[in-house]
């Protein structure tokens, strides 16, 4: 039996799962915790790949290996190939000033958004890496000088893991690629002209800065670290983590995702570029040669964390508390804005409750609440998805707070049709697995592998919740 390993560096942890190339049965697994907070120090997602490797049983006999990775988070390196600060993640806002001035700087706001969607597919907001790198130049104009390359997290994690310390030998996928800002998405080109802007610099001195070489979906892109004894195990290209997920859970046109983990995706897989100026979609690529438009939101999973630790109770019994109650919530509606909000773009918004009374002021309201306006955020995604004429056939819930029993149960009530539930798995692991046996096969199109069992799950639909929050999205308070 060949074994290949899918390895997941995510927001909030490393999972590593290692299946046989054949089938795909899972044979190990590891996890470890990544540190909290959006700006982190890369060498703590490698120390995190150690030990979930280490828990996996490590991975002397491992043939292929590949990495998804959480998107856009800025991993800046000096000429030694040093990382220069901590990076800043996919949910750190303190760009969003940057991202409007870069659109602003293509012909005023309307004018410049429609511009950057025409350039790359997506409109800029504090996530992408585009703006990042616009922050370092502003302020912190020092480290700024010192960057000689620019790669993302699962770039960087899978050049540590070849053991290579030349910058040249970095190599990304156009998955990850496509949401950095400055990748012509519909070309499959990077842009320096917007490096170079992003850096305040000449196009000359962007074009010196070295990029990760966008690899094709299959390509072999080396083998790991001789002294660590992986010198046998041959490196994929890896992805970013929804691509990489779209991959694991086998979406092809038609496939909605809605996953919920740190962040909240609502991703397509579809044949043609989309460009939506208005910025709800970002028009990324998917890990196998297509495009995959999604919608994020910055409050996925947490949005169940907090409400669980408000209510001084676990998931189990959130979950069961926000089944106990009524649709809509006797009237009360949460605005989910807690770490402010990219889908619609509101860096500075605070979440709020909206609706309070005596009627609802009470576990089993607060938690229904929790869960329909997490649900409501993603319903609005997923009708931004359809207005760019992506066709919605099929609705599978994947993440972390899939697993909730009053989400698997809201949702098709709040999304208005029924959804899918996979099996509780680890999906963007699993696409990296996939893609390492791709690798491994040499064949044109990925292995086919035994899918896990879906179960379907309908209800009745709740459309007035949609309309209550429709009608109060816009009731908050900014930071500070
Ligand atoms: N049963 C559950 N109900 C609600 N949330 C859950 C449940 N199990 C896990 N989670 C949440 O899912 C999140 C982790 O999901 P994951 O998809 O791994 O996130 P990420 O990929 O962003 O690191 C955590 O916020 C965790 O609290
Ligand atoms: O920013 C995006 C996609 O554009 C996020 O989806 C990140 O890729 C983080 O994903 P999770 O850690 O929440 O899975």
């Amino acid at each position: 039996m060949r074994l290949v390993a899918g390895i997941d560096s995510s927001t909030q942890s490393c999972k590593i799962v290692i299946r046989d190339a054949a089938t795909g049965a899972l044979v190990r697994s590891g996890a470890a915790t990544h540190p909290d907070g959006t700006e982190v120090s890369p060498h703590a997602w490698w120390d995190a790949f150690l030990q979930a490797a280490e828990q996996a049983g490590g991975l002397d006999d491992v043939a292929a290996a590949a990495v998804g990775g959480q998107q856009h988070g800025m991993v800046a390196l000096d000429a030694e190939g040093e990382v220069i600060r901590d990076a800043l993640l996919w949910n750190d806002t303190r760009s969003a000033a940057a991202a409007e001035a870069l659109i602003v700087e293509h012909g005023g706001a309307e004018h410049g958004r429609a511009a950057w969607a025409q350039m790359i597919g997506s409109v800029p907001v504090a996530s992408l890496t585009v703006t990042k790198l616009r922050w370092l130049a502003d302020a912190e104009p020092e480290n700024a000088q010192r960057v000689a390359a620019v790669a993302l997290p699962h770039d960087w994690l899978t050049w540590k893991i070849s053991g290579s310390s030349t910058l040249e030998d970095l190599v990304t996928d156009r998955s990850e690629a496509s949401g950095t800002g400055y990748y012509d998405t519909a070309a499959g080109a990077y842009r320096y002209d917007l490096l170079a802007q992003a850096l305040r610099i000449s196009e000359d001195a962007a074009a010196r800065i070295i990029l990760p070489r966008v690899a094709g979906p299959n390509e072999q892109v080396g083998t790991g670290d001789d002294a660590r004894g992986w010198g046998g195990m041959l490196l994929g290209p890896g992805a970013g983590d929804n691509a990489a997920a779209s991959l694991g859970i086998g979406m092809g046109t038609g496939d909605v995702s809605i996953s919920i983990g740190t962040s909240g995706v609502v991703a397509a897989v579809s044949p043609t570029p989309i460009q939506d100026s208005s910025g709800l979609i970002a028009g990324f690529a998917s890990a196998t040669g297509e495009y995959l438009p999604l919608a994020v939101t910055l409050n996925g999973s947490r949005v169940l964390d907090g409400a669980a630790r408000m209510l001084g109770v676990d998931h189990q019994r959130l979950s069961e508390l926000a089944l106990a109650a009524e649709p809509g919530a006797h009237g009360l509606t949460l605005v989910p804005y807690l770490e402010g909000e990219r889908t619609p773009n509101l860096p500075h918004a605070t979440g709020s409750f909206v609706g309070l009374s005596l009627d609802s002021m009470n576990p089993q309201d607060v938690a229904r609440a929790a869960v329909e306006g997490l649900l409501c955020g993603l319903a609005d995604g997923l009708q931004a998805l359809t207005q760019q004429g992506v066709p919605v056939n099929s609705i599978q819930l994947i993440g972390g707070a899939a697993r909730s029993a009053a989400v698997q149960q809201i949702a098709p009530a709040i999304f208005g049709r029924d959804v899918q539930i996979p099996e509780p798995g680890e999906y963007v692991a699993d696409g990296a697995a996939r893609q390492a046996a791709w690798v491994l096969s040499g064949t044109e199109g990925p292995p086919q592998w035994t899918s896990s069992a879906v179960t379907a799950v309908t209800a009745e639909p709740t459309p007035f919740v949609r309309e209550r929050y429709a009608s109060r999205r816009h009731l908050f308070a900014e930071q500070g």
